[in-house]
């Protein structure tokens, strides 16, 4: 019934203050009033409809995410919630507070901007900034190519300098140059930042970033040289097919010297290329950005699985009835709590270290600005490390929690299907995560290898230091509750993660070709890498599921034995009867609005039933009551069949 709490009886049994965790998910009181004031002015604004994106063909869903995205900075403006009143967030996750489906304004705020702020100039910033801020001009990250994307190194654009005129001459000299994928580009931006091969005076110098105008202020028409569009349909229905992935190639376009991003190199007129003493990696640096933001976007997409999936379980009663009674709760047999409760438990852990993630990312900024790049190594590993392993766990969590929800978890109506459609793509974009654990898998192999030099190793492989002990180490757990002591489960994940790496090298050092080796020994040093990043999310946060998860890795590392693996499992089962009574209102904690959750699964009263009911009526191909198509194709089908039968 309407107005009636259908999970009343599951909040009461909450035995922590609600309010008081909603703080604490949302970062601070601050950050939650103001997340609050938005999602309830979103849920209650017409513009920021979404239940009928999936009956929408692509060009009016992609009109429709145009209009939401210029209403959404009217109203930031409107709530004087730009830059200029309120830093509190970046643009690009206000801007997602109002339209949370993928649109031009998360690359213009949350890459194109950060490009030019950490690559650009002083003067390029004072010149560009301004008219990004205002959104006067559009910009979008074309980095990726159709022939690259992994590989950065290997992208093929040039950007030729011409003394003459003191120009670049930025050219497309393949198809597989083509710029493909940057989001925005299709359709809408006005400019770019592009990364193209530095070319002066026949020498190759790699790849930098270029500010290129792609199209007519006036009337966004493409500039000479310039042809655009968008790649086509992607995954799903509505999903990413809100946003205008492109392809763009150039046609010799010209643009003024001043237009190369020159923080960390230049060129100067005289067409000399000068490479100030820092790492050149600091042309990742806006990858490096986004990928410590897209840990946090990794708790906001689970917890929303979860809180569906958590809501639903309590709601759902399948078997169990005795002499006519209730059936039982879905989220009461220990399967569901076993397959549901570790993602709620991530969400958080997600949430927990994607804050860690922006301290660490903020400080190696902090320190670059005074040239010390000592801590850039672990920033690139830990950013690339724990975007890989929460995007792949996100991803798979949001699927886990459609099968959670049985056949209903399949309606569109019940927001899931959307949810995992937009959010996959996070484990290929800004970087494959199996090539970003190479990374950390290299990073690690290195700290491992210096360590004989005297190297003290810092941070998160600070752990190494106490070698000799993890490899003597054999956890003295002997009764399940041992595995409670936050200690005792930090030593094992260390202790794993540190013999899966020295086993790594010890294996390496065999071959006389160490890329050799590390080609051929690449599946395990990503799991060696996965134990590292698993590692600094416990230190951080959880582990015992992780540890169920793992456990071979734990026993054929000789860290634990098959009875003190069997006490873990136990302690887990403890502690899924004690999150049980407290599963809804961790995830009320989340403080979503059944608006931006857009499910009826996951609806705050848990009344379910008649809801899905009301909604199923509503699809188009309920508008009559005889289907389009059937006297064609159909009747006469049956009226042959019926011929038939009577002859
Ligand atoms: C609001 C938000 C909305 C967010 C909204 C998000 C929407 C989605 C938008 C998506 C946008 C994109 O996808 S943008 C495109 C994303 N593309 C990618 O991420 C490409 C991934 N590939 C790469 O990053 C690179 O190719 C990589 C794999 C690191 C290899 O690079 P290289 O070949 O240049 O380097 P290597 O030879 O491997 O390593 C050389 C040395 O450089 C170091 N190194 C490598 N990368 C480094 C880095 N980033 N920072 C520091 N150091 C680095 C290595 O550790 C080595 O150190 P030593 O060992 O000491 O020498
Ligand atoms: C939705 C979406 C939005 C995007 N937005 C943008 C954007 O705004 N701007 C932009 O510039 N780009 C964007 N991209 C492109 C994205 O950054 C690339 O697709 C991504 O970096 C992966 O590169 P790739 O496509 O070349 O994959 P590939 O590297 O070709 O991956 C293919 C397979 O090869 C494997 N592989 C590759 N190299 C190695 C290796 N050395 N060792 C082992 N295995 C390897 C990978 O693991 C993977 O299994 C976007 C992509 C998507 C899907």
């Amino acid at each position: 019934m309407e107005g009636v709490d259908h999970l009343a009886f599951e909040r009461n049994k909450a035995q922590f203050d609600v309010d008081e965790m909603k703080i604490v998910w949302a970062g601070s009181r601050e950050d939650f009033e103001l997340s609050d004031r938005i999602s309830r002015l979103v849920a209650s604004d017409p513009v920021f409809r979404k239940d009928d994106r999936a009956a929408l063909g692509r060009k009016e869903l992609f009109k429709n995410t145009l209009r939401k995205a210029a209403h959404a900075w009217k109203r930031v403006i409107e709530l004087r919630l730009s830059g200029e009143f309120s830093a509190l967030e970046p643009e690009a996750y206000k801007l997602r507070a109002f339209v949370d489906q993928p649109a031009f304004t998360d690359l213009h705020w949350g890459m194109f901007v950060p490009a030019i702020q950490g690559q650009g100039t002083d003067e390029q910033q004072q010149k560009w900034l301004p008219l990004a801020y205002r959104m006067q001009i559009i910009g979008c990250y074309a980095q990726t190519e159709l022939g690259h994307g992994s590989n950065v190194q290997g992208l093929e654009t040039t950007a030729t300098f011409d003394p003459k005129t003191d120009e670049f001459v930025i050219h497309s000299p393949t198809l597989t140059s083509s710029k493909w994928w940057p989001g925005g580009l299709g359709k809408v931006s006005t400019h770019a930042v592009v990364y193209a091969r530095l070319i002066i005076d026949g020498q190759d110098y790699g790849v930098h970033g270029f500010i290129v105008q792609l199209r007519s202020l006036d009337d966004h028409l493409p500039l000479p040289g310039i042809t655009i569009g968008d790649i086509g349909m992607k995954f799903g229905n509505a999903a990413y097919n809100t946003m205008d992935n492109g392809v763009l190639t150039f046609d010799h376009v010209r643009i003024p010297r001043n237009q190369m991003l020159m923080r960390v190199s230049q060129v100067t007129r005289e067409g000399k290329y000068v490479h100030s003493n820092v790492p050149r990696q600091l042309v990742y640096g806006t990858m490096v950005y986004v990928r410590q933001k897209i840990v946090a976007d990794a708790s906001v997409a689970l917890s929303r699985a979860v809180c569906i999936a958590t809501r639903y379980s309590a709601v759902r009663r399948q078997f169990g009835s005795h002499n006519g009674g209730l059936e039982t709760q879905v989220i009461d047999y220990k399967t569901q709590q076993s397959r549901l409760f570790p993602l709620l438990a991530s969400a958080y852990a997600f949430r927990f270290v994607g804050e860690w993630l922006l301290w660490l990312y903020t400080d190696v900024t902090e320190r670059l600005k005074a040239k010390d790049f000592s801590t850039l190594p672990e920033a690139h590993a830990c950013t690339a490390g724990l975007k890989s392993l929460t995007t792949t766990a996100t991803a798979d969590g949001i699927e886990e929690c459609r099968k959670l929800c049985g056949g209903h978890g399949y309606l569109c109506s019940s927001g899931l299907p959307e949810l995992f459609a937009v959010y996959v793509p996070a484990c290929t974009y800004e970087g494959d995560n199996i090539v970003l654990l190479l990374q950390v898998a290299r990073h690690l192999v290195k700290t491992v290898s210096q360590l004989s030099t005297g190297n003290k190793p810092v941070g998160t492989t600070a752990y190494m230091a106490r070698l000799e002990q993890l490899l003597q180490y054999h956890s003295d757990v002997k009764k399940a509750e041992d595995w409670l002591k936050p200690n005792v489960v930090l030593e094992a994940f260390e202790a794993r993660a540190a013999r899966m790496c020295v086993a790594c090298a010890q294996n390496l050092s065999k071959f006389s070709n160490p890329e050799e080796g590390f080609q051929e020994l690449a599946a395990d040093l990503v799991e060696a890498a996965v134990a590292h990043c698993q590692l600094i999310v416990v230190s951080n946060v959880y582990a015992l599921s992780l540890l169920h998860k793992h456990l071979g890795d734990f026993i054929s590392t000789g860290c634990i034995d098959p009875k003190q693996g069997s006490l873990a499992n136990e302690q887990l089962r403890n502690l899924y009867s004690q999150v049980r009574p407290n599963a809804v209102a961790l995830v009320d904690a989340y403080n979503y609005t059944d608006h931006y959750l857009g499910s009826i699964l996951g609806r705050y009263d848990g009344n379910v039933y008649p809801k899905l009911y009301e909604e199923a009526w509503k699809d188009p191909l309920n508008d009559s009551i005889v289907p389009d198509g059937f006297k064609e194709y159909i009747q006469p089908l049956l009226k042959q069949q019926l011929r038939n039968a009577r002859l």
